[in-house]
């Protein structure tokens, strides 16, 4: 089965104004949006609930950066996947490497967390990704079976339908060397045969996998003609008009 394009606007802790947030809105309500992709956006929390409602494109949703595993209680600062589900976001991402790196989350907390949003029915965007040291060690495949190991523990052959796995090797993630489309097809292979081998050749075949860290619209083409890339997760791209072209990648 063919999977369907997509493409995640991760604008992490910006922009710094609420007037710079509609200004994205504006963006993607004017946007030409060719082909079939699901695109999401993950705002700062504060602007997710003013972003969604003035979205007027049927064709962008939104997106949390995290969540805690806990529906309610003494956490300070965060935010559960009951209350997402409640709010209607749909999505949210998980095991991102800042969140990994700056604060401290292990592979087996993002499973965690994992396994509570599907409880309340949210969509996944798990990130995994290698560092580059791992990488020159030729660590790259075992670190993000590593990562994604927690996971599958977690989780029947059923609930993959709402894992978005997105492959960003942290070397790449806001450094402007993004990876070549051939070690991004390789890792993105690897992980899907991983998938075959630990859940099901179906499960392998039909979940998205989808690459960031430096995409931006002037290396999108390449790297969505890839037969394993199925999107990507973008950073500082998605706050840019360019965003749109990498939306239109496989178009
Ligand atoms: O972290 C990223 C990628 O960021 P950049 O596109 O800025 O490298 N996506 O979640």
């Amino acid at each position: 089965m063919a999977r369907k394009f997509f493409v995640g606007g991760n604008y992490k802790m910006n922009p710094a104004t609420k007037s710079a947030a509609d200004g994205l809105v504006k963006l993607l309500n004017e946007a030409q949006v060719k082909g079939d992709v699901d695109i999401v956006v993950a705002p700062p929390a504060l602007y997710l609930l003013p972003i969604r409602d003035a979205l007027k494109t049927q064709h962008v949703q939104v997106s949390a950066q995290n969540c805690y595993l806990k529906d309610s209680g003494a956490f300070t600062g965060e935010i559960s996947p009951a209350q997402l589900a409640d709010a209607g976001i749909p999505y949210v991402i998980l095991g991102h490497s800042e969140r990994r790196t700056i604060f401290h989350e292990s592979s087996e907390f993002v499973a965690q967390k994992t396994r509570a949003a599907l409880d309340k029915g949210l969509t996944i965007i798990l990130c995994v990704g290698e560092t580059l040291a791992e990488r020159e060690a030729g660590k790259t495949t075992a670190v993000v079976q590593s990562q994604l190991e927690p996971v599958v523990k977690l989780l029947q052959e059923s609930e993959w339908n709402k894992i978005v796995i997105a492959y960003e090797p942290v070397w790449a993630i806001g450094t402007g060397k993004v990876a070549t489309s051939q070690q991004a097809q390789e890792t993105h292979a690897e992980v899907r045969a991983w998938l075959a081998k630990s859940v099901s050749s179906k499960v392998a075949q039909e979940t998205r996998i989808i690459y960031g860290g430096s995409v931006t619209g002037a290396s999108c083409r390449e790297l969505a003609a890839q037969p394993d890339v199925d999107g990507f997760l973008v950073g500082g791209a998605s706050l840019k008009p360019e965003f749109v072209d990498i939306c239109n990648a496989q178009a």
